[in-house]
């Protein structure tokens, strides 16, 4: 596994996810919108459906699924790895003092799942009966949840020069990256394939950028989108790293409206083949500007990149990049549909192999309009996966892909 990929659609050899867990059950009414909810999941449900997810990515590829829980509990048996995560953890509402006697108490299951799905005051109070904070409310966190950690896409990005770390925008999201950065970094599996493009330093006040905004047009050529969740001096920074690492040519920065349902690049288009490409219009005609990047010299201590505004659409862009493009709009253009199958991320399928995607089967309309351009479609239930307005692409984190 080399930890770089050429396409979006190459068959799915190795894969990483994360089982929705007891972070989900952390959601209120009244935390939901903080923490980037539609509405509270039922937990129990949901793992249903994801297991189902992952069960059908294996059987129809064989591909091996990764869980982000058991990488976390390895990478946790080295003590300084542990203290780093949890003084971080910790250090968000200034209680920091408190780690020691969470780690003398705590197995490293207990540390992982608390690292994911936060730990409340009455929780720890169970474990540590005279905790001197009396200040604390009983429900309050001492480590808050990280209940999009079932988003595996966003808090990195793997492109055909290396991964981008993510630097995320949202407060409610911002500890991910660092659980993943850690995890690939000093897992055995991983860390001598890593070739870190993105943050340069440490991911504290780096830009933002998050691992949905990033999709793969081919080896030479990576979209990025300027988004709610993605800032120009990240994009500027990554083109600069990924052109002067090669093999990519051509960074291309699409900006998209700053609005909730078009969040990441990939709530719009999807890559499904060498030539097929799914796409919400009404986002498509929003798209603003597009600019791209491209090396201008390359000296031993020094990168210089040339940005150059392109009055066309995305899809004027697509079709340079992508030699004989077929556009398939979800719902397939029908206006009474396409608005809602993009809320329940009609768009935003898994390409597990060429022209074979797994989709939300609430999506009839585009998984009607994928089959009858020949795309196998496999379905999974959403009811409560989709409540946090994700599909499957944003559910996974493809490692390694067959070579297209
Ligand atoms: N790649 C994606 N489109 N991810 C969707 C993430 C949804 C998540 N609730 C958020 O708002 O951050």
């Amino acid at each position: 596994m080399n930890l770089r990929l050429n396409s979006e659609f190459g068959t799915l050899k190795a894969v990483l996810m994360h089982r929705p867990g007891k972070e989900i059950d952390r959601l209120t009414p009244y935390n939901k919108d903080y923490l980037l909810f539609e509405d509270v999941p039922y937990l129990e449900a949901m793992q249903k459906e994801h297991d189902f997810f992952t069960d059908l990515i294996k059987q129809s590829t064989g591909a091996r699924v990764y869980r982000l829980h058991d990488l976390l509990i390895q990478t946790l048996s080295n003590r300084d790895i542990l203290e780093r995560l949890f003084n971080d953890a910790l250090k968000r509402n200034r209680l920091t003092h408190l780690k020691d006697q969470i780690l003398e108490r705590f197995s490293t299951a207990e540390c992982a799942t608390a690292l994911t799905a936060g730990l409340k005051v009455h929780e720890l109070k169970r474990k540590i009966p005279n905790l001197p904070n009396s200040e604390l409310m009983d429900y309050a966190f001492v480590i808050p949840p990280s209940p999009n950690l079932y988003f595996q896409r966003d808090p990195m990005a793997i492109t055909p020069g290396g991964i981008i770390f993510s630097s995320m925008k949202m407060e409610g999201r911002q500890r991910e990256a660092d659980i993943l950065r850690v995890i690939f970094e000093n897992h055995p599996d991983f860390r001598e394939h890593v070739k870190a493009l993105y943050p340069i330093m440490s991911s504290d006040n780096a830009p933002s950028i998050e691992g949905g905004d990033v999709i793969v047009l081919s080896s030479k050529a990576v979209a990025i989108g300027n988004s709610e969740r993605t800032d120009e001096k990240a994009i500027y920074q990554v083109a600069k790293a990924l052109l002067g690492e090669g093999p990519v040519e051509r960074v291309y920065e699409v900006h998209l409206p700053k609005k909730r349902q078009y969040m990441h690049l990939d709530t719009v288009f999807t890559i499904l083949d060498e030539n097929l490409v799914l796409t919400y219009p009404d986002a498509l005609n929003a798209v603003l500007q597009t600019s791209l990047y491209t090396l201008k010299e390359k000296t031993e201590e020094k990168v210089h990149i040339k940005r150059q505004v392109l009055n066309e659409s995305l899809l004027t862009v697509l079709e340079r990049e992508i030699p004989h493009l077929e556009v398939l709009s979800t719902a397939d253009g029908n206006p009474d549909y396409s608005m809602r199958e993009q809320w329940f991320d009609g768009a935003n399928v898994f390409a597990i192999g060429p022209r074979r995607v797994i989709s939300y089967n609430g999506n009839l309309h585009t998984n009607r309009a994928l089959r009858n351009m020949g795309v196998e479609v496999l379905e999974i239930p959403s009811s409560e996966l989709s409540r946090g307005l994700g599909g499957p692409r944003c559910m996974t984190m493809p490692l390694s892909r067959s070579r297209v």
